[in-house]
């Protein structure tokens, strides 16, 4: 068995995006820690990777939308200094315009896509820091640019997911923590199902094998990408966007509005 290069904690591995995660960091020599609610679905993801690659696995069941389980597994990370990736996957989101969703539903969102993501980053950042070494994986969407294509809720917890990856990265310069943050377009995963759409109603050329996205992310990850888009073929139209963005921020506050709201 080659040696470990520490624990990585996968939330949502139960399945799909999370669960090829699981897989590859095993394959690359990473023991794991998955953690979502279904204990046996988890324990299924985990006896082949523990079998085929002989590496540490334990299973955490959680239900991220609680706060107490968050704060267990927000724990377990910050006690573990053995921790040296968290990949933050565990997500769900909705199809159905946003003031036809349910409420409560849409607040149980933002408590697993917004406030476990921002607890349990919270529990790993400070380890890494201090040891020097971390790396810090956020799954977004490519609905956090363009929240008009999917519940709004979801686009709006996702747009939350960049720019707080946004404002880490830029906090954690300089200290060998690394941050990437992921924009998956359509993936084929459980995920539409839970969302409304069942993936196989989306046109075939919009939707992306899982493995396929997991492996370009991974190797984005491997050349140091912040942001990784793997379905945007053109990566110019990010960095247009990007720059725009960049050009714009030193202009965003002044003392006087602009001329177009002077009176007269
Ligand atoms: N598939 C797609 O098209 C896209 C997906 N994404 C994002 O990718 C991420 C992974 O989704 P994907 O793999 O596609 O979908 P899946 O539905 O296959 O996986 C979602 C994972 O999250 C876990 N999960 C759901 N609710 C909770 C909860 N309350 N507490 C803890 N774990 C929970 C699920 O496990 P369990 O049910 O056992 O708890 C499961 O392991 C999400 O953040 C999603 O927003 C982004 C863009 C596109
Ligand atoms: N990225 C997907 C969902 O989050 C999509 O918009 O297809």
């Amino acid at each position: 068995m080659p040696e470990t290069l520490g624990t990585a904690v996968i939330t949502g591995a139960s399945s799909g995006i999370g669960a090829l995660y699981a897989d590859r960091l095993a394959r690359q020599g990473y023991d794991l820690v998955l953690v979502a609610r279904n204990a046996e679905r988890l324990e299924r993801i985990a006896r082949p990777i523990r079998e085929q690659t002989g590496r540490i696995i334990e299973t955490v069941t959680a239900d991220l939308t609680f706060a107490d389980d968050v704060n267990h597994v927000a724990s377990l990370i910050a006690d573990n200094a053995e921790i040296t990736v968290l990949i933050n996957n565990a997500g769900v989101g909705a199809t159905a315009p946003l003031l036809q969703s349910d409420a409560n539903a849409m607040s149980a969102m933002i408590a697993l896509n917004v406030e476990a993501l921002t607890r349990l980053t919270y529990a790993a950042v400070p380890g890494f820091v201090a040891r020097g070494r971390g790396t810090i994986v956020n799954i977004a969407s490519i609905v956090a640019i363009t929240p008009e294509r999917l519940n709004g809720v979801y686009g709006g917890s996702k747009a939350f997911v960049l720019a707080f990856s946004q404002s880490l990265r830029q906090e954690l310069e300089g200290s060998n923590v690394h941050v990437q943050v992921v924009l998956p377009g359509a993936t084929a995963t459980d995920f539409w199902d839970a969302a409304g759409l069942p993936v196989a109603h989306l046109p075939e050329e919009i939707v992306m094998p899982a493995d396929a996205l997991v492996d370009a992310a991974l190797l984005g990850l491997s050349r140091k990408e912040f942001v990784t888009i793997p379905s945007l073929h053109d990566v110019a139209q990010w960095d247009v966007y990007e720059a725009a963005r960049q050009a714009m921020a030193g202009n965003l506050s002044t003392n006087k509005p602009a001329a177009r709201y002077l009176a007269g």
